[in-house]
């Protein structure tokens, strides 16, 4: 039933991936009849399940060859990708968006697209529900890099668990077994000047640290590792962040902490001198110490995450989003919020267009005409409207594995 009630132009579209050399022991070749007698064979990857996969084509290919008959792109307007590629500096990405727009598969061929035009590419997922691993049909959880299979040049993959980093920062906030900002604040002798700094809202800071903080030390982490020696060689770093609310309270975060720690730290300089002969007669003082320099430690970091967001050299955030009024109006208040921030975006992408339908479903019919007004919306939004806009099309199978990866970025990444 569902092949016949799609667009025409959907159904002829062709994903179709050959294994690369270092997974191909393992790769069978499976009839695609159960779901349409009319397709080509797909491979499966009988260790990780489908791998991938192919729509109907003109004629029936070898092995190694295939022919597309028709590949419906709207595409408007091009990413640029040339342009994207040319430049040899280090270059970070950050793909995000509302919820199950399809960040990860756009941050994910993205990924894959620049390993294969010779960039040495990490991606990484700050997203607290990764779906990294199951767009790579690879397992990629354990928090290190791990290598994707399936491509010749180096790729890896990290998914970051933002709940171990907000772990080691309320270890940083409670060190010496203390209950947070308040003995903190006790030991520094600021105990009296807790109340009047209520406002900073610092006991509630560190003792449930706000929405956005895991995943900005998430992101602190990967800059950290990714500027040492060794990983010089990665030229493109890409994150797939969050849905736009944690965006949004990330980027936020950095002025915020900025603020907080840092009149804690200009205080604790102040008072420190006068109550550090005391404290070290109880023994207390290396303890303290050590929790004031991490909470300095995690301020510095911080601010080296916004710098890296704001930083138009380096940094290129893409909004992804997908024809609907709540997806687009969402994206407006990110573009704005982003703009307020001074991030850098160029790009949007709008995710699962459907082609016009050569068929007579009228569902087809109704959702694209739906598409059609937020699309007009878009072009109208003043937010949205000088964004590069690139379309990519809804197909009819998962978007999972490399091939399926390397068939959406060679639609989106122009
Ligand atoms: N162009 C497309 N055509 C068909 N399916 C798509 C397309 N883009 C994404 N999908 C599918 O939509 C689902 C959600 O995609 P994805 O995980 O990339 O979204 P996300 O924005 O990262 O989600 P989350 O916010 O939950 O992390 C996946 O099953 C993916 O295969």
């Amino acid at each position: 039933m569902a092949p016949r009630c799609l667009p025409t132009s959907i159904s002829r579209m062709s994903i179709y991936g050959f294994p690369s050399r270092n997974s191909i022991s393992h790769m069978g070749l499976f009839p695609d009849t159960l779901r349409n007698p009319n397709r080509l064979p797909f491979w499966r990857d009988s260790s990780r399940g489908f791998s991938f996969i192919s729509l109907p084509i003109t004629r029936r290919p070898s092995r190694h060859s295939f022919q597309v008959r028709s590949i419906a792109t709207p595409t408007e307007a091009v990413a640029g990708f040339d342009e994207m590629v040319a430049e040899t500096q280090r270059k970070y990405y950050m793909l995000g968006g509302k919820g199950g727009v399809g960040k990860t598969s756009c941050a994910a061929s993205l990924a894959v697209k620049f390993a294969n035009s010779g960039h040495p590419t990490i991606v990484v997922s700050t997203d607290p529900a990764h779906s990294l691993s199951d767009s790579f049909a690879q397992d990629l959880t354990g928090g290190t890099l791990v290598p994707v299979d399936g491509l010749d040049s180096p790729l890896f993959a990290l998914e970051i668990n933002p709940e171990k980093a907000k772990e080691e920062f309320r270890n940083a906030s409670q060190s010496n077994g203390g209950t947070g900002v308040k003995d903190f604040m006790d030991s520094m002798g600021l105990g009296m000047l807790a109340e009047q700094l209520g406002e900073l809202k610092l006991g509630e800071l560190l003792d449930t640290p706000p929405p956005g903080l895991d995943e900005a030390i998430a992101i602190s982490k990967v800059m950290q590792f990714v500027e040492a020696p060794e990983y010089n060689m990665f030229s493109r770093i890409i994150f797939d962040t969050a849905p736009t609310g944690h965006t949004l309270r990330l980027l936020s975060l950095p002025d915020f902490l900025d603020k907080s720690i840092g009149k804690i730290m200009t205080l604790r300089k102040k008072i420190a001198s006068a109550t550090s002969a005391i404290k070290s007669v109880f023994g207390q003082e290396e303890a303290r110490q050590d929790a004031s320099d991490k909470l300095e430690k995690l301020r510095e970091r911080m601010i080296k995450v916004r710098e890296l967001f704001r930083n138009t050299e380096s940094t290129e955030f893409i909004i992804v989003t997908i024809p609907t009024v709540m997806a687009v109006s969402e994206s407006s208040r990110l573009h704005a919020s982003l703009m307020k921030e001074s991030v850098p975006v160029k790009k949007l992408i709008i995710n699962q267009v459907l082609p016009p339908s050569a068929s007579d479903c009228k569902f087809c019919a109704v959702k694209r005409k739906d598409q059609m007004r937020a699309l007009d919306m878009i072009k109208n939004d003043p937010e949205l409207m000088s964004l590069t806009l690139i379309q990519a099309p809804l197909v009819d199978v998962e978007i999972r594995g490399v091939p399926a990866l390397r068939f959406l970025g060679d639609i989106i990444w122009k």
